[in-house]
């Protein structure tokens, strides 16, 4: 059986627990992240016409609003903690940023990208367009939504779009996933505001894979936040909680192994 079978996407969290369990699957999943201290930058890029090519190694990008936390969110799944420069500030990220995973050759490339919306800029918008479109090493999006903030008209266009192009390569070109970021902002158990996003994001792209919950603080997790839920969409109670870098990184898994 392959590893792809076994760990079939259409039921993520039983297949995420499935490989948690499995010691094969581990095994290859370090395999693919075994030195990530060693994740190292490759490149920045600002122009559509300079894009490089890092050895056809598999890309995952992420994307969202402006200080939604994608930078702080791929320091935390490198366990880095400022080889990505995040800020209070809104618009810090203002090119594509391209970084290896595991020793050279490397065995993936994340890359982080300029926020949408009210802080976002045009030219942003078509470099990262042109990115997805043209880019075949791409195998998965994931897009980034604030937990305290909700979904924007911006984000629900953004998913419509990403969805379309889901679609229409009938999820071969790259997968999308949603990630909520700043669980720890929520007030009580936050279940109501995660189903509330959950059926928003549904909503408007019916492909896009069931969220990862995540907390990311700067000063650290509060007491008892210690670990991340990866939602199955009915409860929280529901979600099987791991270590944010173990759901991500066996996320990734599904998406770049053969
Ligand atoms: N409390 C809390 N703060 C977070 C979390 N994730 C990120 N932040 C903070 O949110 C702010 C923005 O984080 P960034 O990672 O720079 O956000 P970004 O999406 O990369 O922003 P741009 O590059 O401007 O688009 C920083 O002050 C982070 O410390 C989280 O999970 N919880
Ligand atoms: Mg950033």
């Amino acid at each position: 059986m392959s590893l792809r079978s076994y760990c079939h996407r259409t039921n993520p969290v039983t297949n995420l627990y499935r490989c948690l369990t499995s010691r094969k699957i581990s095994t290859k999943v370090k395999a693919i992240f075994q030195d990530s201290g060693s994740a190292e930058f490759l490149a920045t890029v600002a122009n559509a016409d300079s894009l490089p090519r890092f050895n056809r190694l598999p890309e995952i990008m992420v994307t969202g609003r402006a200080n939604v936390g994608k930078s702080t969110f791929l320091n935390a799944v490198l366990g880095r903690k400022d080889l990505l420069f995040t800020s209070k500030k809104a618009g810090r990220t203002q090119t594509l940023n391209f970084f290896r995973v595991g020793p050279h050759p490397g065995k993936l490339v994340v890359v982080d990208t300029p926020g949408y919306g009210a802080r976002g800029r045009s030219e942003w918008g078509a470099l990262i367009n042109h990115y997805i479109t043209n880019r075949d090493e791409l195998r998965r999006i994931y897009i980034l939504f604030s937990a305290p903030h909700g979904l924007a008209v911006t984000d629900e266009a953004m998913l419509a779009e990403l969805d379309a192009q889901v679609q229409s390569s009938g999820g071969i070109k790259f997968t999308l996933q949603a990630i909520i970021t700043k669980a720890d902002q929520l007030r009580d158990d936050g279940r109501e505001q995660v189903e509330r996003m959950n059926k928003a994001i549904f909503k408007a792209a019916p492909t896009c894979l069931p969220p990862i919950i995540t907390a990311c603080p700067p000063r650290g997790l509060p007491f008892g936040m210690e670990l991340v839920r990866f939602f199955d969409g009915t409860s929280m109670k529901d979600g099987v909680p791991m270590r944010l870098s173990t759901a991500f990184r066996i996320a990734v898994f599904l998406e770049v192994s053969p």
